[in-house]
């Protein structure tokens, strides 16, 4: 039986034009003094050998399963090697990468699924550069619930930004603007208010979440005259789990929630679309925010930031992000326990 104590965090490869191949090396080559979890790369090793002399950085690279990583990390990168030709070309992303870079994730989900790891962290990936390799999913959060379907069901999965208090979670998560108000329903809202609850009481140890709700249109609908989303839709969801007795207050005006002192008073704030979410955290913490997905029966963490084609193979760009990302996972794994 495996210690899953003592498993490694699964760290997908990520794009490998982007900068997450960078960070993860970056990363590991400042692994001493225990800062940084025991983690398994899962993607191409000889590409990654390629990517680390690139940087400049001398690290050994062994192929292993998750079992031996432990063991590996204090001396070299462990790597769940995943075959195929990927070519070490910074800021210009291959087709015939993106097998290797879907596999890659697949693989690290079905290794933590089966304990053999403790969490996922992924590094962003590229959508467009993977759509022609089969990839139909607009992003990690809906392919990683896909990934976790038990019997058919694929659970909701639910895309929250935390950063030390302010959290955020669009309802709506990768669909064009014009698309969201028919998808937020109260439904929905109710299950969103639900997971996020039950989540971060157990994976974040907040014993009672008070969770904000925001409104969709200005100063939430002003009473209807400005749309009735939040008045018809919103306000049922918020009453609905109130009765279930979740602390839910809600439908604010987004605008004014996100002034510090309305959003400290609570855990966690429902947005209804993406940017209206990402906006406020990548604002005041781009580089030290992190993405995460609740609703999964696995903990998966990632970096707030994308590809960051610019900086890919440069050795610039802050790693404060993907370190946050691999904390926050050995945390949350550690807590669901
Ligand atoms: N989890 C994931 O897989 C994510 C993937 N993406 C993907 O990334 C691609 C590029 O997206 P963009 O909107 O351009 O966002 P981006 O985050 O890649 O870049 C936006 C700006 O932030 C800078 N930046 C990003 N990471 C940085 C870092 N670690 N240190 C310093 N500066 C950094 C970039 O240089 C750029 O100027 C898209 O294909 C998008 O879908 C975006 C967000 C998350
Ligand atoms: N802007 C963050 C984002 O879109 C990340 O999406 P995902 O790939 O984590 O689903």
């Amino acid at each position: 039986m495996i210690d899953d104590h003592a498993a490694p965090l699964a760290v997908s490869m990520g794009e490998p034009a982007g900068i997450g191949p960078d960070l993860i090396l970056r990363l590991f080559s400042e692994r001493k003094g225990g800062e940084v979890p025991p983690f398994i790369v899962y993607g191409n090793a000889q590409f990654l050998r390629e990517r680390a002399s690139r940087l400049g950085l001398s690290i050994e690279i062994v192929g292993a399963r998750p079992g031996a990583a432990g063991v590996i990390f204090p001396h070299a990168l462990p790597v769940c090697d995943v075959e195929g030709d990927v070519p070490d070309t910074p800021g210009e992303p291959q087709a015939g990468s993106a097998s290797v870079v879907i596999e890659a994730i697949a693989a690290a989900v079905a290794d933590t699924r089966a304990g053999a790891c403790r969490a996922v962290v992924t590094a962003p990936i590229h959508k467009a550069a993977l759509y022609g390799a089969g990839f139909s999913h607009p992003g990690h959060t809906e392919y990683l619930a896909a990934l976790c379907a038990t019997d058919g069901v694929t659970p909701l999965p639910l895309m929250m930004l935390a950063h030390e208090d302010l959290r955020v979670v669009p309802a709506t998560i990768h669909v064009p603007l014009h698309e969201v108000p028919k998808l937020i329903t109260t439904e929905l809202l109710i299950e969103t208010g639900r997971i996020l609850s039950r989540d971060l009481a157990h994976r974040f140890d907040i014993a009672v979440p008070r969770i904000a709700f925001a409104g969709l249109n200005p100063h939430a609908g002003e009473a209807g005259t400005i749309g009735l989303e939040d008045r018809d839709i919103i306000a049922p969801a918020v009453a609905a789990l109130e009765e279930e007795g979740i602390a839910v207050q809600g439908p604010f005006p987004a605008d004014t929630l996100f002034y510090p002192p309305h959003w400290r008073q609570h855990d966690a704030i429902v947005a209804m679309y993406h940017d209206q979410a990402l906006i406020p955290i990548k604002t005041v913490a781009f580089d030290s925010a992190v993405n995460v997905t609740l609703g999964l029966p696995i903990v998966r963490t990632s970096p707030d930031h994308g590809t960051a084609f610019d900086l890919a193979g440069t050795g610039r760009g802050s790693a404060a992000s993907f370190r946050a990302a691999l904390k926050l996972a050995d945390r949350m794994a550690e807590a669901g326990r």
